[in-house]
């Protein structure tokens, strides 16, 4: 009897190992046939087009983001059909980036209901805010019927999700409700660069404030291209994408246009901002490192000059190293505010790193690294010499009489240019 009741247990749970067995093999066939329903779904090379730059003065064309299934990140970003499914999409988005998500109402609340415009770029306005803990934040808020800038604004929340460094603008919220789209950043208390180097009021930059900059974005930079993995690429750096804290130091900005290095730039159209373009670039499709590092210095040499890109700052450049024998003649361009303000030496040495970085074969241009490392020497170079009198202050008038000079041949030769390609 006992025996009998043992086999009966026996059977039994035999029975039941065997049917857990049956149960588990199906789970994992199901399972498996599922996930391989999901990938052939995902197109092979799926791609996602994104915007140009700057309201009159970018060039575009259409451009698209490599994206492989094996990235959860970037599935989110493929393409179904034309359009960004974001219904589909959004709470994978959310749980991916790990940046707070706020409501419409919380924005609307946080900005006194759109109230204090602190600029407007192509994305559309950007609005002063109040967050509940009372930390202030700017809020941009994408323009709703804007196809390239929901592109750009899927890219800025995704890149910033994983790029973390003090000279990167800090993207601290965003928001998605509904067709409402916006950003939510750190608030930078002194704007953007441009608006300082190009305002007529009484402030202006220092010298020492404008190297602090220089080490600051080229510290940003540095981290994008050899600390991020895999490495990004701005693709829109300009002073006007260079924001200010409340203690001036400098943060880079603006990642609606940036790529991961692996993104293959020839299947893209041309992106970025007149007067920051790698010429290279323009003629070959191709961005690399080196592109951006075109674009820094051109931001070096708005730092020296003030003279804005789109208003002739390369005439400028070329004017002062025909000068000499291929040697820039810097203190001839150099900022007006600056004579007798800033260390003649250090201004050539900034100038000299700034013009390489315009070399016209990208490969000859210099590396971030050695950019960083080359104005960190220029600072302590400040630092441990600015007790001395500096060599500009010496013959001020005459400086400034040079530069004025100059201005006038310069303003000559671009009237003769307009009267030349209007004749044309
Ligand atoms: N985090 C921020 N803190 C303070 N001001 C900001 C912040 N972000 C942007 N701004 C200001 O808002 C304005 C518009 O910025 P936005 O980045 O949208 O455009 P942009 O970079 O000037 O132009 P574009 O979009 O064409 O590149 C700028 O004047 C900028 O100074």
């Amino acid at each position: 009897m006992v025996s009998q009741t043992y086999k009966i247990v026996i059977g039994v749970s035999v029975g039941i190992a065997i049917g857990i067995l049956i149960g588990c093999g199906a789970l994992i066939v199901i399972r498996l046939y599922k996930k391989r329903q999901f990938r052939s779904r995902e197109p092979s090379s799926p791609t996602l087009p994104i915007r140009a730059n700057g309201i009159n003065t970018s060039i575009d064309s259409s451009a698209s983001i490599s994206v492989s299934d094996a990235n959860p990140s970037k599935q989110i970003m493929a393409k179904r059909n034309g359009q960004w499914n974001v219904h589909q999409n959004k709470d994978l988005f959310a749980s991916l980036s790990g940046i707070p998500r706020y409501s419409y109402k919380d924005i609307q609340k946080a900005t006194q209901n759109f109230t204090t415009v602190l600029g407007q770029g192509s994305f559309g306005p950007v609005y002063k805010a109040t967050m509940p803990a009372g930390e202030l934040v700017a809020v941009k808020v994408l323009a709703s019927d804007s196809n390239q800038g929901e592109k750009e604004f899927q890219t800025e929340v995704l890149l910033l999700s994983r790029l973390h460094h003090r000279n990167l603008v800090n993207l601290v919220g965003y928001c998605i409700d509904k067709s409402q789209r916006m950003l939510i950043y750190e608030f930078m208390t002194n704007g953007n660069l441009a608006s300082l180097l190009y305002s007529d009021g009484p402030r202006f930059l220092s010298w020492e404030q404008r190297l602090h900059i220089a080490y600051d974005v080229s510290h940003g930079i540095e981290y994008l291209h050899e600390g991020a993995i895999p490495p990004v690429i701005h693709r829109d750096l300009k002073s006007a994408n260079i924001l200010l804290d409340k203690s001036m130091r400098a943060k880079v900005a603006d990642f609606g246009l940036s790529k991961e290095e692996t993104f293959d730039g020839r299947k893209s159209g041309l992106k970025g901002t007149y007067g920051y373009m790698d010429p290279d670039y323009m003629s070959t499709n191709k961005f690399t490192k080196k592109s951006d590092i075109y674009s820094f210095g051109v931001i070096l040499f708005e730092l020296i000059t003030a003279i804005n890109p789109q208003q002739g700052l390369m005439d400028y450049i070329n004017l002062a190293v025909i000068g000499e024998d291929g040697k820039g003649d810097w203190e001839e361009i150099v900022d007006k505010k600056l004579v007798g303000r800033s260390n003649a030496e250090e201004v050539r040495l900034l100038a000299d790193l700034a013009y390489k970085c315009l070399h016209k074969i990208p490969r000859k241009r210099p590396s971030i690294t050695d950019l960083t490392q080359a104005i960190a020497r220029i600072r302590q170079h400040h630092f441990t010499k600015n007790d001395t009198l500096p060599p500009s202050v010496s013959d001020a008038p005459g400086v400034l009489r040079r530069i004025e000079n100059q201005q006038v041949e310069l303003s000559n030769m671009t009237s003769l240019r307009s009267n030349l390609s209007l004749k044309v």
